[in-house]
């Protein structure tokens, strides 16, 4: 039987998109170290962690440093530092070798305890474009790693570095290893059928869901359409919408409001069954489509750096990029931009193959034997 005497922890705040990568990296480990998962009090990551994983968690205060006024700021300033201390304690009593964060605040505090205690922290970052927590991280950290190298000069680092290094996004194996008939079957959708799969990253996107609703009609005739459109209570109004349909075109339409690992409805079997997605930007999407190999039209949040996540795409051929705004053009919704760039690929099936393969070179299916690998490294400098 494996020791488990190396401890670590994991640390990711916020929606999917930081929890994902760092559960994908606790896989990697698995019977090499006792792995401890630190999230923010009250966050998303906390329900995350306990259905897809069987990580002990543990919570810190934590809160956006950027306060909007005097009085906001004083009190993210506040928590920030009851944050540094709690984050002090759980060191004392963990004593991890090493730290892994993958993004979003609640790794503040903890890589500036960590700091305090010198316990050695690489932070990751999932997008092209850091945010303001990432980069603060990154100067702190021993180590910064990246999903593409693109990001590297915006932290003020090169490949080669000493401190950078360039890993891609982890993901879950299943995407590499479930095969697309049984993808289908979890959904009752016939191989002869072109899918077309719609979500808006962790949390869903109400524009998307508005555009795909008004397009119902004009789609559903051309293909099956898996629809993931978060908990944010879309679902009633979409379920409405697909009422109104006549029946043959109601069948071909599957409404979801999450899909969750484990079932067999999850969302790596809708990644594999489809041939074609609608969808957010955000940083899962530079591996995720990649590892499947499947052809985007990608609509970025705008108030995030999601195009530049995008064009990351769009430039290598894997992906067309139709924005927010402009999703359902200034004429009739079904000759707008998002409506053709689904049709182009719905229909040509040569461009979509194409797409797939371009799309296919990019994934790193090695990313969270990498970040494992450059985790432990980090650790034994320690213990040295
Ligand atoms: C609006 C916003 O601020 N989004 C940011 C957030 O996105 P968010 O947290 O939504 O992250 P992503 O879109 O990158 O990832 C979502 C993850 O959830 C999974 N999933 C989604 C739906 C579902 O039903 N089931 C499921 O498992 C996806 O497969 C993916 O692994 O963090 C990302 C990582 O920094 C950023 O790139 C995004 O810009």
């Amino acid at each position: 039987m494996p020791t488990k005497t190396l401890r670590l922890i994991l640390s990711g705040g916020g929606t999917g998109g930081h929890v994902y990568p760092a559960l994908a990296v606790a896989h990697a480990l698995a019977d090499q170290a006792h792995v401890v998962y630190v999230g923010s009090v009250g966050g998303m990551e906390e329900r995350i962690v306990a259905r897809e994983s069987r990580l002990p968690f543990r919570a810190l205060p934590a809160a956006a440093v950027r306060g909007r006024g005097p009085v906001q700021a004083t009190r993210a300033l506040i928590t920030l530092l009851r944050g540094v201390i709690a984050a002090g304690h759980l060191l004392a009593r963990e004593q991890p070798a090493a730290i892994l964060g993958t993004g979003g605040y609640v790794c503040v505090p903890l890589f500036v305890a960590a700091k305090l205690r010198r316990v050695p922290t690489m932070i990751y970052l999932p997008d092209v474009v850091p945010g303001l927590a990432v980069r603060m991280l990154s100067r702190i950290a021993d180590l910064t790693a990246v999903n593409v190298s693109d990001s590297l000069p915006r932290l003020g680092l090169r490949e080669g570095d000493r401190r950078a290094l360039v890993t891609g996004y982890p993901v879950r194996d299943e995407l590499f290893t479930t095969d697309r008939a049984t993808a289908r079957a979890a959904f009752g959708i016939p191989p002869d059928q072109t899918v077309l799969l719609v979500y808006g990253g962790s949390r869903g996107a109400r524009s998307i869901n508005r555009a795909i609703a008004a397009l119902l009609p004009t789609l559903l005739p051309l293909c099956t359409i898996i629809h993931v459109c978060g908990r944010e209570g879309d679902q009633v109004w979409l379920e409405e919408a697909a009422a109104r349909l006549e029946p043959a075109l109601r069948a071909r339409y599957l409404l979801f409001p999450y899909l969750e690992s484990g079932h067999a409805q999850s969302m790596t079997a809708a990644l594999v069954a489809a041939d074609v997605t609608v969808c957010r930007s955000g940083a899962s999407t530079l591996a995720e489509l990649p590892a499947v190999g499947l052809p985007a039209v990608l609509v970025p949040y705008p108030y995030v750096h999601q195009d530049e996540n995008a064009d990351y795409l769009v430039q290598r051929g894997a992906a067309l990029k139709v924005a927010d705004h402009a999703m359902l053009g200034d004429g009739a919704p079904e000759e707008g931009p998002l409506a053709s760039a689904i049709r182009q690929l719905v229909i040509d099936q040569k461009q979509r193959k194409q797409m797939a393969t371009r799309s296919r070179d990019l994934a790193r299916p090695d990313a969270a034997q990498r970040l494992a690998l450059a985790l432990l490294d980090l650790a034994s400098r320690s213990s040295a």
